[in-house]
């Protein structure tokens, strides 16, 4: 997947500033940045949720800049919400079974494989029948990530989904995420629990101000003077 150029603004806002990268098929690429800094732009924009203003966006060779959202979806395109957004009146099953018929365009019996499938490996098994907006937040966050699972993605945008966990539950979603990641899904994950990042992440992305600030190997991005100085407050 390649980002290159792309800006946007709202108003005389300037909240994404010719921001380029690429994430090679496979590996983990963790965002990171001040509050305000446009990451979740950045997956709005990748996503289709917002459009660019300029630059394009290439995914497994297609540019899809000029997409809708679910054709990006369906294009391969996963994502979660900061925010969840489940169906709250349907069942954690059927929200999956929802999200498999229109993302991973299956028909219904496969749909539901999928979802079983799915329940199973984050955990929400015994909440399949529960109404979504009666969920816990690590259950919310749960089917979160289970949502964008159910849709196939060949890249998973993940945006702070370990926010608000405990250290023993945010270990728990690290151990599933390297799952998927070793079952060859390539991620995005904005987060701000840098250590749950660091665990997981071949490479690191710093936005501040929209700006791209550093990219590159974890430890030599976190160790790198402007890193230090604007995203985490120290003297260089
Ligand atoms: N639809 C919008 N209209 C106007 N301004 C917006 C809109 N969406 C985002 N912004 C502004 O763009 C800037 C970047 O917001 P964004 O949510 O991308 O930041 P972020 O890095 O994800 O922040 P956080 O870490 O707090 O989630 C902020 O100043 C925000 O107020």
């Amino acid at each position: 997947m390649r980002v290159d150029k792309v800006s946007k603004s709202y108003g005389t806002l300037k909240v994404t500033r010719d921001v380029s990268f690429c994430v090679e098929e496979g590996q983990t690429l963790g965002i990171l940045g001040p509050n305000g800094a446009g990451k979740t732009t950045l997956f709005n924009l990748i996503s289709g949720d917002v459009r660019i203003d300029s630059g394009g966006i290439t995914f497994a060779g297609q540019d899809v800049s000029g997409l809708r959202p679910h054709q990006r979806c369906q294009a391969g395109i996963g994502r979660s919400y900061q925010v969840p957004h489940p169906f709250g009146n349907m069942t954690v099953f059927e929200n999956l079974v929802t999200a498999a018929c229109f993302g991973a365009r299956v028909g219904e019996r496969q749909a539901w494989d999928i979802a079983a499938g799915i329940l199973d490996k984050t955990g929400l098994l015994p909440h399949a029948n529960k109404p979504a907006g009666s969920l816990t937040l690590l259950n919310r966050k749960r089917l979160e990530l289970a949502r964008a699972l159910a849709t196939r993605p060949r890249l998973l945008l993940l945006d702070e989904i370990a926010g608000g966990l405990t250290e023993h539950e945010a270990a728990e979603l690290v151990a599933e995420l390297k799952r998927i990641k070793a079952e060859g899904t390539t991620m995005i994950w904005i987060e701000h629990v840098v250590h749950a990042l660091m665990s997981i992440a071949d490479r690191l992305l710093v936005i501040n101000f929209g700006e791209k600030l550093a990219e590159g190997e974890p430890v030599a991005v976190m160790n790198s003077p402007d890193v230090r100085r604007v995203y985490m407050g120290l003297e260089a």
